[in-house]
């Protein structure tokens, strides 16, 4: 056996939970390897970047589709009903050519650019008021993924950045985060924000519309503020979409990154992409539990390396 295969069968023992059939993997031994690299140079070289909605919040629950911070505007105290109806036929019509996987990034961007600019045009039409938003994310079913705690309070305690990358709201999404409790110091946004004006109403959005296809712009933007990022080698990536891949295209000499894709929707038209774009594809899957298990085992000393 070589010295790899024993390192990988070490690890395929520490983290049982990749075994699970919901857990796809293109290249097993390059995610060991790399879990592995991660793990020697442990929590201080780590930093994690994720997509927010359907990635950590649920994609369902209970049968229903949970909100995303746009959709959790869909309250009455924020917008009206024929808004709702506009912003639902939008969703209807956009959201199939967010996911199909028949059309390249190409052909799906200007699209993109059209839904958001159209629901952004109806939110600021509706005069959102800002002291509204907390009760609106309070009373709708928004959903966190299962294991959500300890996956933001592992990454606190450990002092691990934890960059959040979301098309969404930045607004809402930083309420729901609030709202549960895990909006640590080591947690990063970059998002759409919403600008208010002094009576505080939404007259804009702030900054350079961020959508699911161009966040390697914003990833370049953004890289030379978030300064404590620089130096932390391995990356742990979250997404939910092929757009979300380009979400580390800011940081520098990385030597060891990790996509983990949940595939939600469209699954049997979809696996081939994302088995062949991420390194672990979960399917179906609504919980946090595969990257809580893999962080659990970077940051677990001694390492596996001086036990054998
Ligand atoms: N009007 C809209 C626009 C987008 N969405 C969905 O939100 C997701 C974007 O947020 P991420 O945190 O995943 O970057 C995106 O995947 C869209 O499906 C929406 O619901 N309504």
């Amino acid at each position: 056996m070589t010295q790899t295969q024993g390192r990988n069968q070490c690890l395929s023992a520490e983290i049982p939970e990749l075994s699970k059939c919901s857990v796809l993997m293109r290249e097993r031994c390059r995610v060991e390897e790399t879990i592995y690299n991660m793990q020697q140079t442990g929590p201080e070289n780590l930093q994690v970047i994720s997509d927010f909605d359907m990635t950590l919040t649920r994609f369902a629950y209970k049968g229903k589709r949970v909100p995303t911070t746009h959709n959790i505007l869909d309250n009455r105290l924020l917008i009206d009903e024929n808004c709702t109806k506009k912003i639902k036929k939008l969703l209807n019509t956009y959201y199939p050519i967010e996911i199909d996987a028949r059309l390249s990034t190409e052909e799906k961007l200007p699209l993109m650019v059209e839904w958001w600019t159209k629901v952004h045009k109806l939110l600021m039409e509706q005069k959102i008021r800002k002291d509204l938003l907390a009760q609106a994310v309070r009373e709708s079913p928004s959903k966190l993924r299962e294991g959500y705690k300890m996956f933001f309070d592992h990454l606190a305690e450990q002092n691990v950045p934890l960059l959040i990358f979301s098309a969404g709201i930045g607004d809402v999404l930083e309420e729901v985060i609030r709202q549960n409790h895990v909006f640590h110091p080591n947690v990063n946004i970059i998002s759409n924000y919403m600008d208010f004006d002094h009576t505080g109403v939404l007259q804009a959005f702030k900054g350079q519309l961020i959508h699911t296809f161009n966040k390697r712009e914003g990833a370049l933007a953004h890289a030379a503020h978030l300064t404590e990022l620089k130096g932390r080698q391995n990356v742990l990536l979250l997404g939910d979409s092929l757009g979300d891949l380009t979400m580390a295209d800011g940081v520098s000499n990385v030597q060891n990154t990790l996509t983990i894709g949940f595939l939600n929707d469209q699954v049997e038209e979809r696996k081939e992409l994302f088995l062949n774009s991420f390194d672990i594809v979960l399917v179906k899957d609504e919980t946090l539990e595969i990257p809580n298990a893999i962080l659990k085992n970077i940051f677990r000393t001694p390492r596996c390396s001086k036990r054998t």
